[in-house]
């Protein structure tokens, strides 16, 4: 089990969905981007964010299950992205790249696709187009629908006093 966990917020993931939304505005094909292809399930409430904000009403899928919860086993593909040919002039969008293991596999179906997450790790960050905040390799990014608020102790009650 990684040694350190980065807790997302919804409103924290709403704001840095909205900042790589700016970025995807200034990046998009003249007459803007055919559609967005979200790698189900962690790419849907970034891609349902990042659509509202470019005016996209054309949203596609694809489904790839890499992980049961953070243990990783063989990516397989459950929904490929019909819709989207070889994907140009689509935007793939996931929540994140780890070791890039998905999204290899993902731009094995849609080559010209612009690949953007909203999280990067460094061993998945050349597979990647564009993102918006980095972790290091061994934190594990805790999203908000894999999480609820729960009571914690205090810091004198937790920590031994010096
Ligand atoms: O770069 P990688 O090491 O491949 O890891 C990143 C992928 O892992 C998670 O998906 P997961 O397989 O857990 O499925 P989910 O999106 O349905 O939760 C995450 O949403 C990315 O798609
Ligand atoms: O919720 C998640 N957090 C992560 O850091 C991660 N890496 C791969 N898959 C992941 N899922
Ligand atoms: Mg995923």
């Amino acid at each position: 089990m990684p040694p350190r966990y980065y807790t997302v917020t919804w409103d924290q993931l709403h704001r840095d969905s909205k900042a790589l939304a700016w970025r995807l505005s200034e990046t998009a094909p003249a007459g803007g981007w055919l559609g967005i292809v979200a790698i189900t399930r962690g790419g849907l409430i970034p891609a349902g964010i990042i659509a509202r904000e470019l005016d996209c009403r054309v949203v596609e899928t694809v489904s790839v299950i890499t992980y049961d919860e953070e243990k990783r086993g063989e990516p397989r593909i459950a929904k490929s992205p019909v819709a989207a040919g070889d994907g140009a002039g689509w935007l793939l969008l996931d929540d994140l790249v780890d070791t890039g293991t998905t999204a290899r596999l993902v731009r094995g179906l849609l080559p010209h696709a612009h690949f953007a997450t909203i999280y990067a790790k460094p061993a998945g960050r050349p597979v990647v187009d564009e993102f918006v905040t980095e972790v290091s390799q061994d934190t594990w990014i805790l999203f908000p629908w894999d999480t609820e608020p729960q009571f914690i102790a205090p810091i004198a009650r937790s920590a031994p006093v010096k």
